[in-house]
């Protein structure tokens, strides 16, 4: 039976509480009126897309080699935008040697139709790296599984069943809400302490603010406190080693996987310290899980409202750890430095917006009238204006510049022919940010999210004029998607949404926010992130 696809439809993935299986049903049942649709013989060659011309041997290599090439020296966002420009909203980067082709797409409708023909195994072709380690240097210990970020398949599908409800279910998430705000509390009084006599954060706030993320990150993946935000901890003090581990993974990811793939003909330098840092990833881990099974085991049956998000995923594996230190080693590889880049930039936006502060701090008082207060799963919801702003941030500073979905077969993108094993690169951060999409896109206005115009009573939030000037704009469902879309969407936004959220109301709560260093500049390699110092100005309220 075919089904209509409709707005309604589509706001109905959206709902919180509607499983990830009944999500994955209602996409599949989409997935099959498109796919009817389509034409594969109307459709316009693949070869006809435009990109630029390969050359022999190394194709368009040289096009991204700094120095060298066209795009070498752009960041990531840079490169999208003079893509776009030079060749439109549909570009094909095809014969980089050791890589599939690219199609750049640079239109929700397109992003649209890439996700309703994902199926039941969405592909995501990133971090060669990891798959090499895990699927190859470490075949032993991880025995054919690729966890959730590189895992793909029947046997991504089978890890994805098994780690979803306890880490995407609203009310086990809410659990968390409480072990969050004390380490974000412990987190602001050790701000207080960090400031200098300007009141301002030191350059490397990042730094702590990854030591923020990693700390509530071990609360769900091991059930425990780890120590990150103590004063100076030692250097060989576990939390400051996975600190570094955590660090180190990024950067030497983003080497392996931006540059030429050498690594995989001779062990480089940066391949050594990769798989360094994955052995210690994967010895902590095991080490915790097991300890939380001994736990476990020693404690005896408990009821269900009890347990844990880990424990949860031990029982559903019949206490085989393996899944759980894996997942555990996803969430850290996945969840620090999105979760603590992701508030940086709200930070930044707010400092840099006095007036939306402002409003922010107006709703957070009547939530929160000491500043001390407990915060509530109900407050999450209730707490309208700093969802918008959270959502907004995201829009201008999206972490992933691009979502990507490889193709399983034969399919028509944009009316061309796209054949099996070609990355389609959905670049949602520079569309986030087109005036076509989104009117005003270069001014933070979290107005833009609310659904009712603000009213100047006691109980306002955002500015009604930012509100009337966007109102109209009703952006296709598929652009805005930071966490993803679909079976395979981020299983940590739940948690990463809550973290920021509880950071943030904290922050602006004890707070005013400044940063007096002019705009700050931005790298996208992997991840979209902020470059210049955070030096932050953190002015206590006196209400
Ligand atoms: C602001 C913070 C974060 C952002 C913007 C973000 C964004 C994303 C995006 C765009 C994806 C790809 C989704 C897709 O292909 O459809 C993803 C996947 C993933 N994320 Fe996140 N993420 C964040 C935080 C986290 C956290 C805190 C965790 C762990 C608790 C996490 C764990 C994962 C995992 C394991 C995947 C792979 C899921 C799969 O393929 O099945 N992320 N994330």
């Amino acid at each position: 039976m075919a089904l209509k696809a409709t707005w309604r439809d589509f706001r109905l993935f959206q709902k919180p509480y509607l499983s990830l299986s009944c999500r994955w049903l209602a996409t599949q049942a989409l997935t099959e009126e498109v796919v009817q649709d389509v034409s594969w013989g109307a459709a316009r060659p693949y070869e006809e897309i435009p990109g630029p011309k390969p050359l022999p041997i190394i194709g368009n290599l040289h096009q991204f080699i700094p120095g060298l090439g066209e795009f070498g020296n752009m960041n990531v966002l840079a490169q999208h935008q003079a893509l776009m420009e030079k060749y439109g909203k549909i570009v094909r980067i095809s014969k980089v040697p050791g890589r599939r082709d690219m199609v750049f797409l640079f239109d929700p409708k397109y992003f649209e139709e890439v996700f309703r023909k994902e199926g039941a195994y969405p592909d995501r072709d990133i971090m060669q790296c990891l798959i090499y380690y895990r699927k190859v240097t470490r075949k032993d210990k991880y025995e054919g599984v690729g966890g959730l970020l590189v895992g793909y398949g029947e046997e991504w599908k089978k890890f994805r069943t098994t780690v979803n409800p306890p880490l995407m279910q609203p009310r086990i998430t809410n659990m968390y809400i409480k072990p969050v705000t004390a380490v974000t509390n412990e987190f602001i009084e050790r701000i207080k302490h960090l400031r200098d006599s300007k009141s301002e954060m030191p350059d490397d706030f990042m730094n702590e603010l990854k030591k923020w993320s990693l700390e509530s990150i071990a609360l769900i993946a091991f059930d425990k406190r780890l120590g990150c935000l103590e004063p100076n901890l030692a250097p060989d003090s576990v939390p400051q080693k996975m600190i570094m581990a955590a660090k180190d993974f990024i950067s030497c990811t983003e080497t392996l996987e931006m540059r030429v793939p050498v690594w995989k003909i001779i062990s480089t330098p940066t391949w050594r310290k990769f798989v360094k840092t994955m052995d210690f990833f994967l010895e902590i881990s095991s080490k915790f899980i097991n300890e939380t099974l001994e736990k476990m085991r020693k404690r005896g049956a408990c009821s269900d409202h009890e347990l844990s998000a880990l424990e949860r995923i031990l029982l559903r594996t019949s206490a085989n750890p393996k899944v759980a230190y894996i997942m555990a080693m996803d969430m850290l590889m996945a969840g620090v430095d999105t979760t603590a880049i992701n508030s940086s930039n709200a930070m930044y936006l707010l400092a840099k917006n006095p007036d939306k502060q402002e409003y922010l701090y107006q709703e957070l008082k009547r939530f929160l009238p000491n500043r001390n207060d407990n915060i509530t799963a109900e407050m999450l919801e209730d707490m309208k204006y700093l969802k918008a702003c959270l959502k907004e941030s995201l829009r201008i500073y999206g972490i992933s510049t691009f979502n990507m979905r490889g193709t399983t077969s034969e399919t028509v993108i944009g009316n061309y022919r796209i054949p099996k094993n070609v990355n389609l690169m959905m670049a949602n951060a520079l569309c986030g940010m087109m005036e076509e999409y989104f009117p005003q896109a270069s001014r933070f206005m979290p107005e833009r999210w609310l659904k009712h115009r603000p009213g100047h009573s006691r109980n306002y939030i955002g500015s009604a004029e930012d509100y009337d000037a966007v109102i109209n704009n009703k952006p296709n469902p598929f652009l805005y998607l930071p966490f993803g879309f679909g079976a395979r969407m981020c299983i940590g936004k739940r948690f990463a949404e809550m973290e920021t959220a509880i950071l943030i109301s904290k922050l602006v709560r004890n707070f005013k926010l400044e940063y007096n260093y002019g705009e700050m500049t931005y790298s996208s390699r992997l991840v979209h992130k902020p470059e210049n110092p955070l030096k932050y100005k953190l002015t206590e309220r006196t209400a």
